[in-house]
């Protein structure tokens, strides 16, 4: 039953989902599904190491890293000889007949195996032309089965470690959850879920071995009433929950795992409290305070009140939250060194700073240009290393929002939990080391650095704070107060008592991303 199968790439199974959206609807099944054999059977396989099992003891289902070829080839060729490109309705038929529901399950494995692959693996995926030469509806059903299958991966794993006896393969675990996703969490019939999960078993050599176990493990969780409420301990990988737990309790760490299992809402930054006031209700918006408006709206932010205007911009509260401590910064002069996609950027420009937007990344700062332009505020654009970048200016306020591993923003981007290494955070912690101390020659005496990370782990939070603290004794924290937390939009009990900000998910309602915000001043040596 295991392990001697290999799977494809997901770039080939997004290009049979792109081939399969484009074959005339007219084109009978058995050819659809032997092209989208011949393309499985043609694409270069992954490898598929048996999971490792971390030191917690369950088995795990995740991925090595490992870099995969891209695909091109075959399916191009099959691509090219197809009848004028038909794309119907943009609705998902999710009956077992429904082609267009079978090209967006598979697209969606292939979302899932780039998801599991390397860190951004997902965002890339959802790029790539094969995906984009999807109809808008399997798009959409695509991303969102799979970024439900990446919100419960815990949970959907836990099932199918207990009802095989091995771990299955990786192209049948993909499966395998998909299938339960649906059953779970999907407004998709029980038997569509089943059949369509076994017929997409069915058309590929390395997975029709295993329609019978997928069938009955299917129908065996159907049978028992559906799939049971997730244990929090198995909705994050092992070692990041042994992580928090150990650096928050297990309460906190309870807490925090449960939030994977809530979407969040969208929270708008708003230039002023009277922009905030005149497109509340149109909005459908809570204010949580430091002009952050929580909107009950979904679909396209485009679409609603206030975009073309450019009073908001889309930015999670914690995340607003790293420019309110700063309080009134009227006049004052700031420089941003890792600006893009420029929500900080904005607001210290919104309250009036004189702004210097800095990043490395010449694509990530274009969405600055374009924000800064839709919202019709102002900063100086410089792309740049922030580490040497060479600028003999101080500032009266210096911000560094630190490359991270983000694991804080887990509830919009489930996927960096599970991509995510230890070595991860060890690498990024000693850029953010470097980063800091850059920074801190560019801070005017009586001036403040911030210093951020939506990182839930503390080696890129409050150890980074401490170590800096140390090295540079011209510097100290400015305590945050628990008075003023509604002030700076930030739960009071998000505020510790050394004075810094650990904001954890679940420390508001409907949730936050998980931030460290601390505020730093220059007094001079
Ligand atoms: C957490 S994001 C910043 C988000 C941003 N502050 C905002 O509020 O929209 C980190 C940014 O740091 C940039 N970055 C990473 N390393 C950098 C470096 N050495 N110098 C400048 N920018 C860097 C990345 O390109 C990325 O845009």
């Amino acid at each position: 039953m295991h392990e001697t199968h290999e799977r494809p790439t997901y770039s080939f199974m997004l290009s049979a989902a792109a081939l399969l959206s484009k074959l005339d609807p007219s084109v009978s099944g058995a050819y659809r599904r032997a092209v989208f054999q011949s393309i499985l059977e043609s694409a270069p396989m992954a490898p598929n190491k048996p999971p490792s099992k971390p030191s917690g003891g369950k088995p795990s289902f995740q991925r090595k890293l490992v870099k995969r070829p891209p695909s091109k080839g075959m399916a191009a060729k099959i691509a090219a000889k197809q009848a004028p490109i038909k794309h119907p309705e943009p609705t998902i038929d999710t009956s077992d007949d429904g082609d267009i529901g079978m090209n967006a399950r598979i697209a969606a494995m292939g979302l899932i195996d780039a998801a599991l692959t390397k860190r951004s693996g997902f965002d890339e995926a959802v790029t790539r032309s094969e995906f984009l030469a999807l109809s808008d509806g399997e798009r959409a059903f695509a991303r969102a089965m799979a970024l439900l299958v990446l919100r419960r991966l815990g949970q959907l794993d836990h099932i199918i470690e207990k009802r095989t006896q091995k771990t299955p393969s990786a192209a049948v675990c993909d499966l395998l959850r998909i299938g339960l996703v649906q059953i779970g969490f999907m407004n998709v019939p029980d038997f569509a879920a089943v059949s369509t999960t076994v017929k997409l078993a069915e058309r590929a050599s390395h997975t029709r071995p295993f329609k019978g176990l997928i069938n009955a493990i299917l129908r065996g969780v159907i049978r028992e009433g559906g799939l049971l409420a997730p244990i929090a301990s198995r909705l994050a990988p092992d070692w990041l929950y042994a992580r928090w737990k150990g650096a928050y309790g297990e309460d906190n760490a309870n807490g925090i795992a449960y939030m994977l299992t809530e979407e969040p809402a969208t929270d708008l930054s708003f230039k002023s409290q009277a922009d905030l006031e005149a497109h509340k209700d149109a909005l459908e918006g809570v204010d949580l305070g430091g002009l952050t408006l929580r909107s009950a709206l979904r679909g396209d932010v485009r679409e609603w009140s206030g975009y073309n205007d450019g009073v908001w911009w889309v930015q999670d509260a914690a995340a607003a939250a790293v420019v309110n401590v700063l309080g009134d910064i009227t006049g004052k002069t700031a420089i941003d060194l890792c600006a893009a996609p420029g929500g900080k950027t904005m607001q210290l420009a919104a309250r009036g700073a004189t702004v210097t937007a800095l990043d490395r990344s010449k694509n990530r700062l274009k969405r600055v240009e374009e924000n800064l332009e839709r919202t019709k505020l102002s900063a100086d654009i410089q792309m740049a290393d922030a580490e040497n970048y060479e600028d003999s200016r101080q500032f009266d306020v210096v911000l560094l929002d630190a490359p991270c591993s983000a694991t804080g923003t887990f509830r919009r981007q489930p996927d960096v939990l599970w991509a995510t290494r230890p070595a991860d955070i060890a690498k990024l912690a000693d850029v953010q080391h470097r980063l800091l101390d850059s920074a801190a020659g560019r801070v005017k005496v009586g001036g403040d650095l911030v210093y951020s990370t939506c990182s839930l782990e503390r080696e890129e939070g409050e150890t980074q704070v401490l170590a800096f603290l140390r090295r540079h004794t011209d510097f100290s924290l400015v305590k945050l107060s628990p008075e003023n937390a509604a002030d700076m939009g930030i739960p009071a009990e998000s505020i510790r008592p050394e004075g810094w900000a650990r904001l954890l998910p679940h420390q508001r309602p409907g949730g936050q991303d998980g931030f460290f915000i601390a505020r730093l001043t220059r007094q001079g040596s």
